[in-house]
């Protein structure tokens, strides 16, 4: 039986919802704040890891600015009361609608992924007289070591532009009026937790950034993306990412000229370990092999073991009896709809309450209606 979450308040809530531990956000976002100023670093959240309204209200608080990748994003970070010169805006597919909408509220940056894109964003700046910044992103070639539907930084990814083709960038800025060319732009992947692929990233930024300099342009921002992972094993041995070290790797591994600036753009590593589903034991059934323990919450609320075959604790926090093994499925017509296979849990039943863990990310943003279900609720620590 855990003791980390307020099971008495928790029973009182319908389920399946999420559940924040706000304390917890608060610390990690201390800490992540406190170790990027000893470098002078800047740290955008990537909104897209959660939105939720009230997680959103704390990361302003530490004065944090936004990364986002749509136009929707655009407009909750602004909702959200976070300044637009701490906006940016990455992603490969912008519509002429979310241009406008950057432009129009004077956002920090367009991280610019072609030069179609590029040519774009200089007709709707014209349009409106306006001079548009923009960074570069650059696909780097450098292997994230993760799950291969979240790696981004391989030549073959969609993401960015490839390093063979920066002359027709060069070429099209000198050609452009109404862009400026603030910054470069890298994210290799998400969920990386050996830090030696950001060592590699240092390595190609600092022969992309000294290419840049020999063509006389001098991108003011250096800006090298996100993707720290998480401990989804064991969340509570370490609640916190090694941001210490992360920034290191770029302290030691960026050659930097003059004043530039060293932005980040992390999602998970702030959010993943304050967040967990929360669900209830509807029925044990006799499967094959093991048991069968079926929650009420299910892929819909949190898809990431179904789509990525992702790993998270399972806990049934009402029961202190002895283990036995389950696999933990969810309600939703698909057979992936499972949380963990032979996952072993103190003896459950029905009406226990199950917290699945590191679902602070990609967790509540990613919920579907599918089946027509609700897309679920939340309850905050700090408000139970
Ligand atoms: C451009 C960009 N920046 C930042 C992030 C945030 O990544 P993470 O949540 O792994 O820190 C992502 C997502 O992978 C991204 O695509
Ligand atoms: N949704 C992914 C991360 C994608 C990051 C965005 N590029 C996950 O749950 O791990």
């Amino acid at each position: 039986m855990s003791d980390s979450f307020p099971l008495q308040k928790l029973q009182n809530i319908t389920t399946p919802f999420y559940y924040y531990d706000m304390e917890l956000l608060e610390r990690t976002l201390k800490t992540v704040s406190e170790e990027a100023q000893k470098h002078g670093f800047v740290v955008h959240y990537a909104i897209k890891s959660n939105a939720n309204p009230r997680v959103l209200e704390m990361i302003r608080s530490f004065g944090l600015g936004v990364d986002c990748v749509s136009g929707f994003e655009v407009q909750r970070a602004l909702d959200a009361g976070f300044k637009a010169s701490g906006i940016v805006f990455a992603g490969v597919g912008k519509a002429d609608w979310e241009i406008e909408l950057g432009l129009d509220n004077d956002i920090a940056c367009f991280n610019v992924e072609s030069v179609p894109e590029l040519e774009i964003i200089n007709d709707l700046a014209a349009q409106r007289g306006k001079t548009a910044n923009v960074a570069i992103r650059i696909n780097p070639n450098v292997n994230a070591k993760t799950h291969h539907y979240i790696t981004t930084g391989l030549k073959e990814n969609k993401f960015g532009i490839n390093q063979w083709d920066l002359e027709k960038v060069t070429d099209a800025l000198n050609k452009m009026k109404n862009i400026k060319l603030e910054g470069i732009h890298f994210h290799i992947g998400s969920q990386i937790t050996d830090l030696s692929s950001f060592q590699d990233l240092c390595v190609r930024v600092n022969e992309i950034h000294e290419w840049f300099v020999s063509q006389h342009l001098a991108p003011r921002v250096i800006n090298v993306g996100g993707g720290l992972g998480i401990d989804y094993e064991d969340p509570d041995q370490n609640p916190i990412p090694d941001f210490e070290g992360y920034f290191k790797v770029f302290k030691e591994g960026l050659n930097l000229r003059g004043d530039q600036e060293v932005h980040f753009e992390l999602g998970r590593s702030i959010t993943g370990q304050a967040g967990s589903l929360i669900t209830k034991v509807l029925y044990i059934k006799e499967g094959v092999k093991t048991k069968f323990a079926i929650v009420d919450g299910g892929m819909t609320e949190l898809i990431r073991p179904a789509l990525y075959q992702a790993y998270h604790k399972i806990e049934n926090l009402s029961s202190a009896a002895p283990e036995e093994k389950y696999d933990v499925v969810g309600p939703i017509c698909e057979s992936s709809d499972s949380f963990g296979k032979a996952v072993s849990l103190p003896r459950t039943s029905r009406g226990d309450l199950v917290a699945v863990r590191s679902a602070g990310a990609y967790g509540e943003v990613m919920a579907s209606q599918y089946n027509l279900r609700n897309i679920p609720a939340s309850a905050y620590s700090d408000q139970l």
